[in-house]
């Protein structure tokens, strides 16, 4: 049978100051009257019963997730007991959803994803869920890239697959993800590479033979958690294993070492919501080339992203900066290094009276 699982146990922190931990961005709504999780969730259920759609996610977010997702079956969230990063998340739930039905075919979703053109994307992963269930395949989504982009994962399109598979599909000759400024542009203008979606569509089982192959030790966790589930020690199981993890996303762990990594390119509008500069591609310019939400004034400043709440917003002089103010902070940031709010936020948590502001 075929699942969805949307990824939902993240922190958002490059949305930081907006997204906090105890309330990161999938909760919120930047485009639109829907959070983002709303909008993930709705989507996929067009595709896949609401029995099959499970989140996994952990205990600091069940509540926000019960309040917004009121059709979730309540047995569908899989919890984490912490962070581990997404080859973790992922492969707990394979080990969790095999344990129901030996045969599972999911389809992974980040929860803070902009997708517009609901049917081609339900179309596209209609062929994708085909294509897992009969072949060795990890499936990948690909985007045409537009600019180079350092925070995403880039695919080179190898050879068309020849044979009876029902939509247009390559062999990923090589998957480089986050490559540096320089390699991007390269491949750019290399022509042959997409970036990686991050929405993934598999067997269960074979997943978890993959990671047998790249990644030892957690294949190793994630059977002795599938033997601990149903048991009594279930959860201090779940717990021990998880504290030995080392975390690792899925395209370190494993998408850069496979061989048997597809793309099918998509014909939908994709984005990923993940900083700040991805609003630029959707709040309008003024003749300064300023972006502005909320109040703001200024005199000879340009191409700055302005995020207000309450307080108006005054600037003199200013260039090629994101303002972000909150209630409680102001972030004051250059356009350029918005990747370092992360760093920023590790900083944050080496000073105890910071805490409250993570
Ligand atoms: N359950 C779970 N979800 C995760 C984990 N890490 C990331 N996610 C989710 O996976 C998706 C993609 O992750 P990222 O874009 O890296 O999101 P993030 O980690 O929240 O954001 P940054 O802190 O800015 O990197 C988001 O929907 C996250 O909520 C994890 O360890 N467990
Ligand atoms: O977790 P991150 O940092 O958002 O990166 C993941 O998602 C990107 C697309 O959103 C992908 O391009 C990456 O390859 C990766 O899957």
């Amino acid at each position: 049978m075929n699942y969805a699982l949307i990824m939902c146990g993240g922190s958002g922190s490059r949305f930081w100051p907006k997204s906090r931990k105890a309330y990161p961005k999938q909760f919120l709504k930047p485009l639109g009257p829907h959070t983002m999780i709303q909008s993930t969730f709705s989507r996929i259920s067009n595709l896949i019963p609401v029995e099959n759609i499970y989140v996994v996610t952990n205990n600091n977010y069940v509540d926000i997730i019960r309040q917004q997702l009121p059709d979730l079956i309540e047995d569908n969230i899989i919890l984490e007991p912490m962070q581990k990063e997404t080859a973790t998340c992922i492969g707990y739930s394979a080990v969790k959803l095999l344990k129901k039905d030996p045969e599972a075919v999911m389809i992974v979703l980040p929860s803070d994803h902009h997708i517009e053109d609901e049917k081609e994307f339900i179309s596209t992963l209609q062929q994708a869920l085909l294509i897992a269930e009969n072949n060795k395949a990890l499936i990948t989504i690909g985007v045409k890239p537009t600019r180079p982009e350092t925070a995403y994962g880039y695919i080179q399109v190898g050879k068309k697959i020849d044979g009876h598979w029902p939509i247009d599909t390559h062999k990923v000759k090589r998957f480089t993800e986050k490559p540096n400024k320089e390699k991007a542009i390269e491949f750019i203008k290399d022509g042959r590479y997409l970036w990686n979606s991050g929405i993934f569509i598999w067997k269960a089982s074979y997943l978890l033979k993959q990671y047998k192959k790249h990644l030892p030790d957690m294949y190793e966790s994630m059977k002795r958690i599938r033997d601990g589930l149903g048991t009594d020690e279930e959860e201090s199981i779940i717990e021990g294993e998880y504290r030995k993890i080392e975390g690792i996303s899925i395209d370190y762990g494993v998408l850069e070492k496979s061989k048997d990594v597809y793309v099918i390119k998509c014909n939908f509008k994709w984005d990923d919501i993940g900083n700040w500069t991805a609003m630029e591609r959707y709040m309008e310019k003024d003749e300064w080339g300023n972006q502005v939400k909320g109040k703001f004034i200024h005199m000879d400043s340009r191409d700055c992203i302005i995020c207000g709440e309450n307080r108006l917003i005054a600037a003199i002089g200013v260039n090629d900066l994101i303002v972000v103010d909150t209630e409680d902070v102001l972030l004051l940031c250059r356009r350029e290094r918005d990747q370092d709010i992360k760093e920023l936020l590790n900083r944050l948590s080496e000073h105890v009276e910071f805490k409250e502001f993570i």
